[in-house]
């Protein structure tokens, strides 16, 4: 297959992913969605990546994915300062120095097509899972992402809205802060009594810089945890996907995939 993502980077930071790679929302079943990913340091020319492998299509929008990526570095810019001020960041060792916008990190744009499900077959397309970087900006103009707040054992619908896009914080919010701040528990799904339609969503994923330790910023809300082992971000990165890529998910491994232990309603 041309493009396949497992083969052109490490990372999975470019290329295609088709339906049921991954472990799937519904018991001993697979995902019901193909994916395509385009890498930030590729689009903007960072780290020698400028001539990375892509498809014509690709190609032709090259300046528009340059003033989208630009657009979402401002946003994720404007979002870490707020948040280092409520978390009481000293300068110089938090979220804005590990999210430089011109240093090269594996930040993506993912393009997503849910497959058309169905209704006897009803189930979730996306396994629930929180993002493994730091920041998600989703982009969509149909329903189907659901929600796990803390505490609940309910799915809440998110409805996107004209003009708005959906941001969640992901597991490396959590890492760098000891989890102060939580990852979102979410996963996309059809609406009640219907079959899922063919749906199309696309996000641009932030994460923090190649080699950032994952463990709490100093600041005197985040607690202090004991670890055995700190990982940095890329590797990170790989555990997540070793957890995804698997046919089953094992025991003790829910963490990885969800941010959290025993989360799941049964
Ligand atoms: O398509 C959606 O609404 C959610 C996509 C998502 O969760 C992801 O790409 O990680
Ligand atoms: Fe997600």
């Amino acid at each position: 297959m041309a493009y396949d993502v497992d083969k052109l980077s490490e990372l999975k930071l470019n290329g295609y992913k088709p339906v049921g790679r991954n472990f799937g929302g519904l018991a001993g079943q697979k995902d019901g969605f193909e994916t395509y990913a385009i890498p930030k340091d590729g689009i903007m020319d960072l780290d020698g990546q400028g001539s990375f492998v892509r498809p014509p299509v690709v190609d032709k929008y090259m300046n528009t994915l340059k003033s989208f990526v630009r657009f979402v570095n401002t946003a994720t810019t404007a979002i870490m300062e707020r948040i280092s001020v409520s978390l009481e960041l000293p300068e110089g060792v938090g979220l804005l120095d590990y999210h430089r916008p011109n240093v090269p990190s594996p930040d993506i744009i993912r393009l997503l097509k849910y497959h058309a499900q169905d209704i006897r077959e009803r189930g979730a397309l996306h396994t629930p899972h929180t993002d493994l970087g730091s920041l998600t900006f989703l982009f969509t103009r149909q329903p189907g992402l659901q929600i796990l707040a803390p505490n609940s054992n309910e799915w809440t619908w998110v409805e996107p809205m004209e003009d708005c896009v959906i941001v969640n914080l992901g597991d490396m919010m959590a890492l760098l802060t000891n989890d102060y701040l939580r990852s979102c528990l979410h996963r996309v799904a059809p609406l009640p009594g219907q079959a899922m339609p063919t749906r199309y969503s696309f996000a641009y994923l932030v994460r923090a810089e190649n080699r950032t330790p994952m463990t709490g910023l100093n600041s005197p809300l985040i607690p202090v945890k004991e670890q055995e082992e700190v990982l940095t971000s890329d590797d990170w990165i790989k555990k997540k996907f070793g957890v995804l890529r698997l046919d089953s998910r094992k025991e003790g491994q829910d963490w990885v995939l969800t941010g959290q232990d025993k989360v799941l309603p049964v």
